[in-house]
């Protein structure tokens, strides 16, 4: 296992274009920062080739997009596929309504997305499993979770991260667990959207996106742990939250290592 991308990402320091929602750019902005990458934030269709040209990743969240946007996320997503650059997409509350699936599909359908990270819910709706999904929370469903995220990675080609309690990672042929945890991160209104946009960050420093995927999901579950800790395990969402940011600045591979929690 590669853990060294986080070390690679602050060395490089790697741009990622972010279509970003209205909620949490703040956050995904100032945690993409932490961790050593380069953010920007973009919603006008007249630069994103260029922006895309110039970056090394690019995340479509789609938690909040107006119809206007559409042409602004498509133009990112071929500029992506069309430069080779790694291309995630968060399916923000995928089934909550018909305008997301539309949307989702539509991308999913024209685009080669080499992350897809959304919570176990959403994931499920992707896959075209029947799971209850509710607003922006992953719902309660019948299927098993491996099942759930390996069919999505069979289905669009790629590599799936399905976040909860524990983050089920799979690229159609192994399904990796990471177990690290804390109830702060969920306590956070956008930490899933955080890690979607790390995932690219860590895309972007390879060696590919499984591991890639694996080293997102880490380092922000092992950097919420160690806060939470020092924390003495009080739940106070303000202080994670800002606490959060301290650690993901300065977490290295070894701390890590000593504390991850992986299974396959
Ligand atoms: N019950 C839980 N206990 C511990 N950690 C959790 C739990 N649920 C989610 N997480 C962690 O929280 C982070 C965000 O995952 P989550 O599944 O909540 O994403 P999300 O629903 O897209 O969140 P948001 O929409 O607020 O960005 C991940 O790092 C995940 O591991
Ligand atoms: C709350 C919320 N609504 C649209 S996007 C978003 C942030 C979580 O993705
Ligand atoms: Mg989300």
């Amino acid at each position: 296992m590669d853990l060294q991308g986080i070390k690679r990402i602050r060395e490089v320091n790697p741009v990622v274009v972010n279509y970003a929602n209205f909620v949490t750019p703040f956050l995904v902005a100032n945690g993409l920062n932490a961790v050593g990458a380069s953010p920007i934030m973009s919603e006008e269709e007249s630069e994103a080739e260029e922006l895309v040209r110039l970056a090394s990743a690019v995340t479509i969240n789609l938690g909040a997009v107006r119809r206007e946007g559409w042409a602004d996320i498509e133009t990112l997503c071929q500029a992506a596929n069309d430069q080779q650059k790694p291309l995630v997409l968060d399916p923000v509350a995928v089934g909550a309504t018909q305008y997301r699936q539309q949307l989702n599909f539509r991308l999913l359908k024209k685009y080669q997305f080499d992350v897809i990270r959304g919570n176990l819910g959403e994931i499920a709706v992707l896959a075209g499993i029947d799971w209850q999904t509710r607003g922006i929370d992953a719902g309660n469903g019948e299927g098993d979770a491996h099942q759930v995220v390996k069919a999505c990675a069979q289905k669009y080609h790629n590599v799936v991260i399905a976040s909860g309690a524990t983050d089920y990672i799979s690229d159609g042929t192994r399904v990796v667990e990471i177990h690290n945890q804390t109830r702060l991160l969920p306590a956070v209104v956008g930490s899933g959207d955080l890690l979607s946009s790390l995932a690219a960050a860590f895309c972007a420093v390879g060696p590919n996106p499984l591991q890639a995927a694996i080293n997102a999901s880490l380092t922000l579950s092992c950097a919420g742990e160690r806060i939470t800790e020092k924390l003495h395990d009080q739940y106070l969402p303000g202080s994670f939250l800002s606490g959060l940011m301290d650690e993901l600045a300065n977490i290295t591979v070894a701390q890590v290592e000593e504390r991850m929690k992986v299974e396959e």
